[in-house]
């Protein structure tokens, strides 16, 4: 039996197993059997927590997509595991390991957590694309929608500015672009518009999940690229699917994101 918790970050939801203790060595089909949503538990990440490296950060976190493969980054997930982790102690704040860096953490008064998400990587070669260009204006197009900004997060993201995030035909556009073959390594797509009030409205196409209510990394990006477009000055409310985020790329170069974490339930998988 694999004790595991499931929680969600404005409805991006995740199934948390505990491997600290190194007892259960998830293979590729369990972790695709967990996350399958018909016969599993279903999620759009599955996290496992390991031991922080070198007493580096206070817990290491993976995170794999449904297929069972391991991604390099998940800010709502960061969010969430930041949460269980410090409910375990008295702790307010800690560091998330993950493969792309330490996530410094922080639970907020009204109970938000904030992440330290670190510097995006801009660099044509960084996202990656497959031949080299500007990131402010990547060569991709899916008519009408073109001339996307790229960001790399710890994972790749392709973030296009539209009139009207909310008329995009997602389930459609989005399986062409995350395979487009500028994308080695494919990539989370995002469909971005600017509200009447300043804030943005992001609706997104995760890599392999699909549409998902929310996307921490992706999240980042946005602020990202809409700061390179100047669309905002370094901060925004993000609206998504399932909520919204608050987000703000600092002049030292970090993306610092806020946003609330849930519970849902703790359950066992039989193997
Ligand atoms: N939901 C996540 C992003 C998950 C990883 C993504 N699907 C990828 O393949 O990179 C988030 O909140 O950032």
């Amino acid at each position: 039996m694999i004790p595991f918790v499931k929680m969600h970050g404005l409805g991006n939801d995740f199934v948390i197993v505990d491997d600290r203790d190194g007892a259960f060595a998830l293979d590729r089909a369990t972790r695709q059997a967990m996350a399958d949503r018909r016969r599993g538990i279903g999620c759009d990440q599955l996290l496992v927590l390991e031991k922080p490296n070198n007493g580096h950060g206070d817990v290491f976190m993976r995170v794999y997509n449904p297929d069972g493969g391991e991604v390099e980054a998940c800010g709502n997930g960061t969010r969430c595991v930041a949460a269980l982790v410090m409910d375990e102690g008295t702790k307010d704040a800690l560091g998330v390991e993950t493969v792309a860096g330490i996530l410094a953490s922080t639970r907020n008064p009204d109970d938000t957590v904030s992440v330290d998400m670190g510097e995006p990587r801009l660099r044509w070669d960084q996202i990656p694309l497959a031949r080299e260009m500007d990131t402010l204006s990547v060569d991709m197009t899916y008519i009408p929608y073109s001339d996307p900004v790229a960001v790399n997060m710890g994972n790749p993201h392709i973030v296009f500015f539209v009139d009207d995030a909310e008329a995009v035909p997602l389930e459609e556009c989005g399986p062409v672009l995350e395979n487009d073959p500028l994308l080695p390594e494919r990539a989370n797509i995002e469909f971005v518009s600017k509200n009447p009030d300043g804030s943005l409205r992001m609706r997104v196409w995760e890599r392999t999940a699909g549409i998902t209510q929310a996307c921490g990394s992706g999240a980042c990006a946005v602020v990202v690229a809409a700061t390179r477009r100047g669309l905002v000055d370094r901060k925004a409310r993000i609206h998504l699917d399932g909520g919204a985020l608050d987000l703000e790329w600092r002049e030292d170069g970090h993306v610092i994101m806020t946003g609330p974490t849930a519970f849902s339930f703790r359950g066992e998988w039989m193997q």
